[in-house]
């Protein structure tokens, strides 16, 4: 949307970039599949395109804006609307339960901190989320893991770059494209197959062994361990890093009874 209140901020390096496609809104609200009885959280919503076009689903949404300026046009705009509370607060901080969606364009810049408090806690993970990022960034998440955090998140969750956002999408245009990161979470792990799963990480990381059928006899038994990565589409001869961290899951969870 372009700018037109003149009290709005205007685009400056903190990375103000506004949605202006009515294409890729209409993408973005399609792919999170939004029921009328979520609750959705729309981070950083400025002048609340997002925010606007969630409330029509007819779920609840919780616009969270931490520039003041924003925030105020926020309240004016969905005032009297039953479906729109305007929080303003910081992204990186703002409490985000568990059992809300996620559905937003997010400062570029926030994106590594947000991303963090959104899969890292253990214990059940949250319902989904479908980010506008930095297209590095949404390829970088989505492809293999590069670190023992990044394997931890691909292991509980299905990252997925759902599509390219081109930068003239954006009001103003950033320098660089953006990404629809589809985040699902995958089939929940017990605490125990979850302290499993962080010890065995932290091996294949450490990069000690040279085959992923050791690591797996060494977490789930001599027979067990290459089975689970087998049935988890993974060869136990493999390298340990080349094993997608879902199949990594597989073996910290055991066979199945
Ligand atoms: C990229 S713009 C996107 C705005 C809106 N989602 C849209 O697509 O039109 C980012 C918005 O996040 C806000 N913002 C920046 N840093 C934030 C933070 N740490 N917490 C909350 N909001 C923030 C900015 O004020 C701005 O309104």
């Amino acid at each position: 949307m372009p700018a037109r209140a003149s009290s709005r901020p205007r685009a400056n390096h903190s990375g103000i970039h506004h949605l202006q496609s009515s294409a890729v809104l209409r993408a973005l609200v399609r792919s999170a599949a939004i029921e009328p009885t979520d609750r959705v959280y729309d981070l950083g919503a400025g002048p609340g395109t997002i925010t606007a076009a969630l409330a029509r689903t007819g779920a609840q949404v919780v616009a969270v804006e931490r520039d003041p300026r924003f925030a105020r046009e926020l309240r004016r705009r969905f005032d009297g609307d039953a479906r729109v509370r305007v929080v303003e607060a910081d992204l990186r901080t703002v409490a985000v339960p568990r059992d809300a969606r996620v559905v937003a364009s997010i400062p570029f810049a926030t994106s590594s901190a947000l991303v963090a408090r959104l899969l890292d806690p253990p214990g059940r993970p949250r319902v989904g989320a479908d980010l506008i990022v930095e297209h590095g960034f949404a390829r970088r998440l989505a492809g293999r893991p590069r670190s023992e955090r990044s394997a931890w998140w691909a292991a509980r969750y299905e990252l997925r770059v759902a599509r390219t956002v081109g930068r003239r999408a954006f009001a103003p245009a950033p320098a660089v494209d953006a990404a629809l990161l589809r985040i699902r979470p995958r089939e929940p792990l017990t605490a125990d197959a979850e302290r499993r799963l962080r010890a065995l990480l932290r091996i294949v990381y450490g990069g000690r062994h040279a085959r992923a059928g050791t690591v797996a006899r060494r977490f789930a038994g001599r027979t067990a361990g290459p089975a689970l990565l087998r049935a988890a589409g993974a060869d136990p001869a493999a390298h340990p890093l080349a094993v997608a961290p879902h199949a990594w899951a597989a073996v910290a969870a055991g066979p199945r009874p």
